[in-house]
């Protein structure tokens, strides 16, 4: 069986990622973005604007974009950092027991000169995306290459479909449930690492593991409106719960920082 083939989302170059259950994943080498993500039971996992940018040249919105080096706009770079927008290679693929993989990696070389002369670390990253049966994992590697420290802060910004904002509780982040009234834009440091996500359509488990922070997010109404690349009640469909590491890391040369995700 073909583990992974190779397709196109909007003008982007995409990687399908199949398991033999039907599990699936779709992945732009732009952003190394995991796009879409459906379970052996056929439903689709995570929101997608109808009007999100699918040409490079503007970070996807929807999905799970990867967060590097920079969290928002908390220091000078580009907001929430170069990885989203960046090309990424597709480094290898396969099975392992009954879970479809494959790995996506992003070095200082592969960036153009305006982006790598602003952050000239020597770092390496790998994104390996697996899926099998209800199941998307996510494990990020930031491997530090040259000869003196650099700090970084990352996150997996997934935006998770739901039926109806309104009616979703989120447990295990925050010492009380959480519920979107209207807007949230919340960082909660030092999460347990388990999560659960309720809606009508049913619960789903988030465990994190080297990402320390979890940030939710839903613009609500009026923050939507000014986004140009969402509808205007698609803010409805979505909760962003994206594991975080919002504090920089300071990464010794030769040393290596793993963040994993679970959503199930
Ligand atoms: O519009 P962007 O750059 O994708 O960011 C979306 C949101 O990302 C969230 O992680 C931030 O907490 C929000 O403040 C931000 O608005």
């Amino acid at each position: 069986m073909t583990i992974a083939t190779h397709t196109n989302v909007g003008q982007l170059p995409a990687i399908r990622i199949q398991a033999p259950d039907g599990a699936e994943a779709t992945v732009t080498l732009y952003g190394a973005h995991v796009v879409s993500m459906k379970g052996a039971d056929g439903q689709e996992r995570l929101f997608l604007s109808a009007k999100s940018a699918l040409d490079g040249r503007k970070a996807i919105r929807g999905g799970v974009p990867v967060i590097f080096p920079q969290f928002a706009e908390r220091g000078a770079g580009m907001r929430h950092g170069f990885a989203r927008v960046s090309t990424w290679r597709l480094e290898d693929s396969g099975l392992e027991g009954d879970a479809a993989w494959a790995e996506f990696g992003l070095a200082l070389g592969d960036l153009p000169p305006s982006m790598a002369d602003a952050w000239p670390h020597q770092f390496m990253l790998a994104l390996r995306v697996t899926v099998r049966a209800n199941e998307l994992a996510m494990a990020l590697t930031v491997r530090n290459l040259g000869a003196a420290p650099f700090p970084f802060c990352a996150a997996l910004h997934t935006y998770l479909l739901v039926p109806d904002v309104c009616e979703a509780r989120i447990e295990g982040i925050s010492s009380d449930e959480i519920s979107i009234i209207d807007k949230l834009d919340a960082v909660y440091p030092h999460v347990a690492g388990r999560a659960l996500l309720s809606t009508s359509a049913g619960t789903r488990v988030m465990e994190q593991g080297g990402f320390l922070d979890a940030v939710v997010w839903n613009p609500g109404a009026v923050d939507a409106a000014a986004l140009a690349d969402m509808e205007k009640d698609e803010y409805k469909r979505f909760v962003c719960i994206e594991p975080a590491l919002l504090d920089p890391h300071m990464l010794e040369p030769g040393k290596v920082w793993r963040g994993t995700y679970r959503l199930s």
